[in-house]
């Protein structure tokens, strides 16, 4: 049979005309992202909703032709979780706007090998004897939660073996509902845990929101910390501090558990040493597991109805049915009666002559397959395809804006770049009432200024090559940001006062500062002195392009907060 090749096929002009059809017409684009990239300002088009934070840094290195490796996107305000949600290349880029303006960060060589990987960002949450601090590492640009514990607090509370206790527990564990401890470094006078960063807050954050949880939404939290328990039980560790504040989300809103500081190892050494005999050898990890199915017991409690069973003196003395709200269902009370019973109580309460008085107390496998549990499909959970109930909020953080405020101490930090510089509280305030000062002069001159077009200014900003603009000093906003104005009277004598100077004093005055704020900021040319070659960049009206100009920084902070005083 012959075949009609579309080389041999008769060539026939037709007289209809040609179908559109396969004119390549571009689409527009869903919408964009501006980047901004050291000096450099570029905009990447995104197609479409299934595009990735993978695929955007990928774009962004692609187009990015200057000088210096980027390592990571970051958010212009400096948000936790989005920043941290960037860094999931996975991840779909829905949740930006159009338009929205990302900041590259630059990989940064380091030779320490200990805490000076890391640049530290923000206080998230704040312990008896630690702090826990937002921080990046300088080479990769991961987001880590780094506690810090200070040496002469654990001397002085006697606490060393706990935190030995903490620091090897968190290194052998490896579970997705526990989070996972990357390294442990010291310095002179601090320990550092390096963790995982958990963006989605404390469950205790969420559940204050929400007033209380479902039995549906308690089941979810439960199910999950009844397997990180389970896997914790087989490795011989017990937490023995479960409580909603020690449970955080991670992005996606599913558990981990942190705070090991109470947690213990039934290591054979550890029985040894207490006693040779291998019957309390069994009792004491019985007991220690025994303590953590109690305190599920009463975290289930408090999630279904926010208030803590320990504070009720009753619990303590004999638990029933009456005691729990009308309207749980009949299953999850049962669950709670054994849970919560007075066995747990004596099982927990570490006294081996109270053992006597228990009964059979409830295994894992008890609880797994109790009716309450009946829904609960153990394999898929553990995968992590359960839907959690609800997906920490991307815009914004999930951490107490009151324990954000609190200053990162960094004259303790040791074996970074902040050597150089005296970074003390004091410091930093010299610099706010200065720029106050400054700010509060050059308002007196023009009350009329209006806010100039940012996108103009970060322009000229940015094609100024003199100026030198360090990352360095997201801790100096931190700091800045939690000092608070003086009353209007104070302010108004401090204009007063500044206003009387003489052009030399006020001069004499200002350097100081002006070479402080320089070493600090590392732009070199930018007040009164420089005033004359830089006419168009207006202290007071210079918009914050990016939080990476720290003087920028400090001017938004304190136009912000002259602003809301004026408010008030
Ligand atoms: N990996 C993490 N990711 C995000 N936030 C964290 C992380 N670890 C701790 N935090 C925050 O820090 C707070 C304090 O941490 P943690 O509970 O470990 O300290 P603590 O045990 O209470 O302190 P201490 O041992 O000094 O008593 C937590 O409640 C939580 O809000």
């Amino acid at each position: 049979m012959g075949q009609t090749t579309s080389d041999q096929a008769p060539r026939v002009q037709s007289d209809k005309p040609r179908r559109e059809t396969f004119k390549y017409i571009p689409k527009a684009p869903y919408k964009i992202i501006k980047i901004l990239a050291n000096h450099d300002l570029f905009t990447i088009e995104i197609p479409d909703d299934s595009m990735t934070c993978g695929w955007l840094l990928s774009e962004v290195i692609r187009n990015y032709k200057n000088e210096g490796v980027i390592a990571a996107l970051k958010t212009k305000e400096s948000l936790d979780i989005l920043d941290e949600y960037l860094l999931r290349f996975e991840k779909s880029l829905k949740p930006f706007t159009d338009h929205e303006m990302l900041t590259a960060y630059f990989s940064e060589d380091c030779e320490d090998s200990g805490i000076g990987r890391f640049n530290f960002l923000k206080v998230i949450g704040v312990g008896k004897y630690s702090k826990v601090v937002l921080s990046r590492k300088k080479d990769t640009g991961i987001l880590y939660a780094i506690k810090i514990i200070e040496k002469s607090e654990v001397r002085r509370n006697e606490r060393l073996a706990q935190v030995m206790i903490e620091r090897n527990a968190l290194s052998q564990i490896s579970h997705p509902f526990i989070v996972k401890l990357h390294w442990a470094c010291q310095s002179d006078s601090q320990l550092y845990y390096v963790l995982g960063f958990c963006p989605g807050g404390e469950l205790s954050f969420h559940l204050k929101n929400i007033g209380r949880f479902t039995e549906n939404q308690a089941k979810f939290y439960f199910g999950e910390i009844l397997l990180a328990l389970e896997y914790l039980h087989e490795q011989n560790i017990s937490h023995n501090n479960l409580k909603p504040e020690n449970i955080l989300l991670d992005i996606d809103g599913h558990i981990k558990i942190i705070d090991f500081s109470l947690a213990t190892i039934n290591t054979s050494d550890s029985i040894l040493t207490a006693s040779n005999s291998e019957e309390q050898k069994t009792n004491i990890s019985f007991i220690d597991k025994a303590e953590d199915f109690y305190k599920l017991g009463l975290l289930l409690y408090e999630v279904l109805s926010t208030s803590k069973p320990i504070e009720k003196p009753e619990f303590t003395i004999e638990i029933n049915e009456n005691l729990f709200p009308k309207y749980l269902s009949k299953d999850v009370k049962n669950l709670l009666l054994r849970l919560l019973s007075k066995d747990s109580l004596c099982k927990s309460s570490k006294n081996l002559e109270d053992l006597s008085k228990r009964n059979h107390g409830l295994s894992i496998e008890e609880i797994k397959q109790h009716p309450w549990c009946q829904s609960i499909n153990w394999q898929r959970m553990l995968k992590k395809k359960c839907t959690p109930p609800f997906r920490p909020n991307l815009k914004k953080s999930n951490f107490d804006p009151e324990i954000m405020k609190i200053p990162v101490n960094l004259d303790t930090y040791e074996g970074n770049e902040l050597k150089e510089f005296n970074y003390s509280s004091e410091a930093i305030e010299v610099c706010y009432w200065n720029m106050t000062e400054i700010l509060l002069s050059e308002s007196n001159t023009n009350s009329e200024r209006t806010s100039t077009d940012a996108e103009e200014t970060l322009k000229n900003l940015l094609s100024d090559k003199s100026l030198d603009i360090t990352e360095n000093t997201a801790k100096i906003y931190d700091e800045v940001q939690s000092f608070t104005l003086p009353s209007q009277k104070d302010l108004a004598d401090k204009k007063v006062n500044f206003k009387s100077l003489s052009p030399s004093e006020r001069e004499s005055k200002i350097s100081s500062i002006r070479s402080l704020l320089k070493s600090v900021t590392g732009i070199q040319k930018y007040f009164a002195e420089d005033q004359k070659q830089h006419k168009n960049l207006d202290p007071l009206t210079l918009p914050i392009p990016d939080l990476s100009c720290n003087v920028g920084k400090m001017q938004e902070i304190v136009r912000r907060k002259l602003t809301l005083k004026n408010e008030v």
